[in-house]
């Protein structure tokens, strides 16, 4: 079932002209990989997702929820890593947005936090302090707490960079675990083809100057130039 669909967007920053006439949707259940070069303008149109930069043209249409719903990871460089605070109120955070004006979080919001810490298998890491943590460890901690407020789509940037070849495992089995035990819709920006072609069903494909550009099931993807346009641009 489609959650999200996007159709025809345009998107600039002045005179670049980064993202045109794009059209994609994502799916409950299913993986949207986002492929393309440095540059291309995957973290704009993530930004688009987001509602933190307006298109000039096109639609992005969530299907039964709203935008500020949607769980975000985003990527490695732009988390600060030494925060001091537990691990357990790094993913109570995530609940900001359910504890609206009450000036604590409730159990329910709590209880939220341990099932999403459980989800990630992280229990053991409550009470430790976030800035200790391995990478991949911080990592799956962010993802808990980026569900705390994903009722159905999740967006990741970059999930997997920065990580041990074992980390990057276990993070592409949690992605797996989402969508197959809880019909989690996710869109992932990646530039680990390999990594993201194995859990992802749809694969977007933009190029700099969206000169090239691909949407369909990763196997078309696979039997397509499109991943040669890629390797051959980096
Ligand atoms: N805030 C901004 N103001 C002006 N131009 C920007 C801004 N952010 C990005 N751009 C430009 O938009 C284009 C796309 O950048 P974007 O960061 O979206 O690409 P990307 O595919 O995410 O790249 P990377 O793989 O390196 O993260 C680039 O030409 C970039 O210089």
């Amino acid at each position: 079932m489609r959650i999200l669909t996007c159709d025809n967007l345009s998107v600039s920053y002045g005179a670049n002209q980064v993202l045109s006439d794009l059209s994609f949707f994502a799916e409950s259940g299913a993986c949207l990989s986002i492929l393309g070069e440095n540059g291309a303008g995957k973290s704009t149109l993530l930004k688009c997702l987001l509602g933190l930069k307006k298109p000039d043209a096109g639609v992005i249409k969530t299907e039964g929820f709203p935008l500020s719903q949607v769980g975000y990871l985003p990527q490695q460089a732009e988390v600060k890593r030494d925060f001091p605070a537990s691990v357990f109120e790094v993913v109570l955070s995530g609940c900001l947005n359910m504890r609206g004006a009450k000036p604590f979080y409730s159990r329910r919001e709590k209880d939220v936090a341990i099932r999403n810490l459980n989800k990630m298998e992280a229990a053991d890491l409550k009470k430790r302090s976030f800035s200790e943590l391995s990478g991949g460890q911080q990592q799956r901690v962010l993802l808990a707490r980026a569900l705390c407020c994903a009722q159905r789509l999740l967006i990741l940037d970059e999930p997997a960079s920065g990580l041990d070849p074992a980390a990057a495992r276990e993070m592409y089995a949690l992605i797996t675990k989402l969508k197959s035990e809880d019909g989690m819709g996710i869109i992932m920006v990646s530039h680990d083809t390999a990594g993201a072609l194995s859990v992802s069903e749809r694969v977007l494909h933009i190029t700099r100057g969206n000169s090239h550009c691909f949407f369909g099931t990763k196997q078309d993807y696979v039997n397509s130039g499109y991943a040669n346009i890629y390797s051959e641009a980096r």
